[in-house]
């Protein structure tokens, strides 16, 4: 996969936000991204991980271009987005779209289940309005929902099946690109696991480009093709999601995998500390208060993204630290996220009967569980 060329290029993306006192006076910034370099191969999912406030969704809000960045270049498609007008840029936002993490905020509650997922389809004149109501049943079908579905109304859904209507109305431009900002972590975790397995169908059958900002590794190892690690503002480590997991480079990664119950700690030690301000990072090194690894080097000299195009990592000591302990599947919820797939794939028919419950695989509206 990562042989195909990239549809979403990052390069040097920058984002400060302005820190004001009292007076409307300038005080310093918060620097959620701050030199930013990814490439996303065509058909593949990248994943985003990190702390809270990390900075991973002002990077996923720069490379949708909904946020101007203050410096570096998103490329989509070989074409710099930055440089079209803002008419060519609009008509561009049909092949990249955004499914947020809330579905109770993201959708309209005035509007019906139809009109919200016709709406981008009467933007950007994608079917005649004869054909909209065809389109827009069939793009229910797509996400597990049925045609009478259209005419009821948001409040009526349960989670999933809100994040099911969004995620049906970000289809219906017929996306090259989706960013998915943490799609499942408001829902109920045996929702969530649908709705992975809904967006993994979707990604395979429509060839779709995922970039998936998540905060959970369970979720990220069974979704991605490859993991970029974020720590204040940048990438401090990137490569096949295999790897990354088995073998991480970075000690922050090491740290992120360790906080996981059950992790070996020999050779990761859990994180200590707050995640420093993003209005002063550390110098240097910007993990090395919190790193236990950490040498005179790091507190010093700010590490580039180094280790061959594959796999990188922002640090210095990355091919002297001891081996990481590979984590083990159960450890990271793997296990879990993998029996509540197949169950739900199944259908609870065939499962144990102590297994059953109420599901989502026949929605209901109102009243139906999570
Ligand atoms: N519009 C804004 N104005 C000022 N500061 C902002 C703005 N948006 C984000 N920030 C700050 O930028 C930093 C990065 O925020 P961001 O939401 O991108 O992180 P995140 O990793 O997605 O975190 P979370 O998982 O909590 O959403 C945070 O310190 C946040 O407070």
């Amino acid at each position: 996969m990562s042989t195909a060329a990239p549809l979403l290029e990052l390069d040097g993306l920058v984002k400060h936000f302005p820190v004001r006192d009292a007076l409307g006076r300038r005080r310093g910034a918060v620097r959620a991204v701050d030199g930013v370099s990814l490439a996303v191969p065509e058909g593949s999912v990248l994943a985003i991980v990190g702390e809270s406030g990390c900075g991973k969704s002002t990077l996923g809000r720069l490379a949708l271009r909904l946020i101007e960045p203050d410096a570096g270049t998103v490329r989509f498609a070989g074409e710099d987005l930055g440089a079209l007008s803002p008419r060519a840029l609009r008509a561009r936002r049909r092949d990249m779209q955004l499914i947020f993490q809330d579905p109770f905020a993201s959708l309209d509650p005035r509007m019906t289940v139809e009109d919200a997922v016709a709406e981008p389809l009467r933007l950007h004149g994608i079917v005649p309005r004869a054909k909209e109501r065809e389109r827009v049943a069939e793009l229910l079908a797509r996400v597990g929902l049925r045609p009478e579905h259209a005419r009821r109304w948001p409040h009526e859904f349960s989670g999933g099946q809100r994040q099911r209507i969004a995620i049906a109305r970000a289809l219906a431009s017929g996306p090259r690109l989706v960013i998915g900002d943490e799609p499942v972590s408001a829902l109920d975790v045996s929702v969530q696991a649908q709705v992975i397995n809904l967006l993994q169908d979707l990604i395979r059958d429509l060839g779709l480009t995922f970039v998936l900002i998540s905060h959970d590794l369970a979720v990220v190892r069974h979704v991605a093709d490859r993991v970029a690690v974020m720590y204040l503002g940048r990438i401090v480590e990137e490569g096949p999601a295999e790897a990354v997991f088995a073998a991480p480079r970075h000690p922050y990664t090491r740290a992120l995998l360790a906080a996981v119950p059950g992790q070996g700690r020999a050779a990761a030690p859990p994180i200590e500390g707050d995640v420093p301000s993003p209005i002063a990072p550390p110098p240097g090194c910007r993990f090395h208060p919190r790193c236990s690894f950490a040498e005179a080097l790091c507190r010093e000299l700010d590490p580039e993204l180094a280790g061959g195009a594959a796999h990188r990592a922002a640090c210095h000591l990355q091919d002297r630290l001891p081996p990481a302990v590979a984590p083990a599947e159960a450890d990271t919820g793997g296990e879990r996220l993998r029996r509540l797939q197949s169950f739900f794939r199944a259908g609870p028919a065939q499962q144990a009967p102590a297994a059953t419950g109420t599901t989502e695989a026949q929605p209901e509206p109102s009243g139906a569980s999570a």
